[in-house]
Parts: structure tokens; sequence; C-alpha cells
């Protein structure tokens, strides 16, 4: 299937995935002089209960951490989307060094790490339906920029032990999702799609403008998981990043001044 290799990588995508050509494809270059301000944006409200975090698994291409999603009791509005979205699940994309890793970049400037909490839209059954409906998918993407080593991370890189390789899962209960927020919530929207395969053009983007820290060390952990299952040849999880993909005529707005 696919990977972030020279044989199976973002460049080899459409051949399976033809949407991967399609006119909402993410991630972007966010440009903020060519962002238009909206006064008619609402504030973001997240709203994650601690209790609703399940597990932790490697599934080959990152590791996410799964939340329980049958009650509206980790949700997403506000923000650019109307009614209300359920946390399902967030994960990672890092570099193989500090220099890259994110997926949006800002004025071309790449972080060394991307942050995606994933939510869908309950006016559809299940998240699996709202996946492939264009309003169905909401993820709200946090940059991590290298600085002081953050403490609320490091419970989940605590974690990664336990998963190294592709397909190790393990419970990961009550984790606060909000820990990992930035203070501010002022952020650029656009519409777009999923980054990884099936590339579905379902996502309201909503990507932070203030980043959070992260440390060398810790940057280096997320650098020890394996993209390999136990028995293959290793292969270190990093560079799982899609690059910037074209607007197309989209509009990215922005909740500030
Ligand atoms: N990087 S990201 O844009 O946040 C991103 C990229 C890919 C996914 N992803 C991969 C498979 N799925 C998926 C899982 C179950 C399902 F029923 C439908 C899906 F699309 C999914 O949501 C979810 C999030
Ligand atoms: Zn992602």
């Amino acid at each position: 299937s696919w990977g972030y290799g020279p044989s199976d990588g973002p460049e080899k995508w459409c051949d399976g995935f033809p949407v991967a050509n399609g006119p909402r494809q993410s991630p972007i270059d966010i440009i903020p002089g060519q962002t238009s301000y909206d006064s008619t944006l609402k504030p973001l409200k997240l709203k994650y209960d601690p209790s609703n975090s399940t597990d932790i698994l490697n599934n080959g291409h990152s590791f996410q951490v799964g939340f329980v999603d049958d009650v509206d009791s980790s949700t997403l509005t506000g923000g650019p989307i109307t009614g209300i979205y359920r946390l399902k699940q967030f994960h990672f994309h890092w570099g193989a060094s500090d220099d890259r890793g994110s997926e949006h970049t800002v004025n071309g400037i790449k972080f060394p790490c991307e942050l995606h909490l994933v939510h869908w839209n309950t006016k559809y059954p299940s998240f699996g339906e709202a996946a492939s409906e264009p309003d169905g998918l909401a993820v709200v993407g946090v940059f991590l920029k290298i600085g002081a080593a953050n403490p609320r991370l490091q419970k989940v890189l605590d974690a990664l032990g336990a998963i190294k390789s592709k397909g190790k899962q393990t419970t990961f209960s009550n984790f606060d999702a909000k820990t990992l927020l930035p203070c501010s919530l002022d952020y650029w929207t656009y519409d777009g799609s999923l980054t990884t395969p099936p590339l579905l053009e379902s996502v309201t983007w909503i990507v932070l403008k203030e980043p959070i820290s992260v440390s060398p060390t810790q940057m280096g952990k997320f650098r020890s998981l394996m993209f390999s299952g136990d028995g293959e040849a290793p292969c270190c999880m990093q560079d799982n990043y899609r690059p910037p993909q074209p607007l197309k005529g989209r509009k990215v707005r922005r909740s500030f001044k």
C-alpha cells in the first residue's frame, strides 16, 4: 500500500487515489498576507472530556490517540463550522530533522511537527459516513516549534515505548487533549482534504496561528517509532508528511485582525 518512501510516497499516491490531483487537496502553504479576515467567523469552542481517551496506536503511518465518539462529550463547535463535530482521534506528522515535518507551511516555512485533532460532523451517523461528505470532517492543526520541553506532550511521548512498531496498540486513558492547545485559538481556515490516502475532500481545515513548544529531545522520541512491523526490515517513522498542494483558487480566511 502507500507510504512516504521514494516508491510509495506522495508523488505516487495519485496512481491509487486519483483525487490526489483534485480541486481541494491538503495541506497548503498558508501565506498570511493573502488571507482575508472574516469578522463573521466565530470563536473556536473545543470541549474535550479527558475520560474519553481510549487507546494509542501505531498505524504504520503515524501514531494516534483514539477517543470514545458515541456521545457528545468531546466536541468542536463554533469556528467556521455549523453544528457539532465529535473528536475521533489526534495524531502527528514530523520530520527526520527539526528543519521539516509539518504538512501546512506558513510563508513556505516548515515546522518540525504538526498535530491534527480529527473531528466528524454529527449530522452523519458515523465517522466513516462523514468522511466522504464535503462537510463531514473538521481537523484542527497545531504547529509544534522547537523550544522548551512540553510537559503535556511528554505524557503522550512516554507511551510510545509500548507501540514502537506497526500495529501495536495500548490503552491510553484520562488524557486531556485540551492540554495540547496553545493559549490563543486564533486560526486560518479553508476547505481541504485528508492529507493521506484516501485523501477524501471532506475536511474543513482549522489551522491555529500560535504554535506549541517541543524540545529537540522530545522530537527524538517521535523518531524512535517504526513504520515497520515486528519481523519486517526496521524503518524509522519520520518524514511522514505530505508537501503543500496547489490552492486551485481556494480562499483562506482568518479569524483574527
Ligand atoms: N492527516 S489528516 O488529514 O488529519 C487525516 C488523514 C487520514 C485520515 N484517515 C485515514 C483513513 N481514515 C478513515 C478511517 C475510517 C473510515 F471509515 C474512513 C476513513 F477515511 C481517515 O480518516 C484521517 C485524518
Ligand atoms: Zn494528519
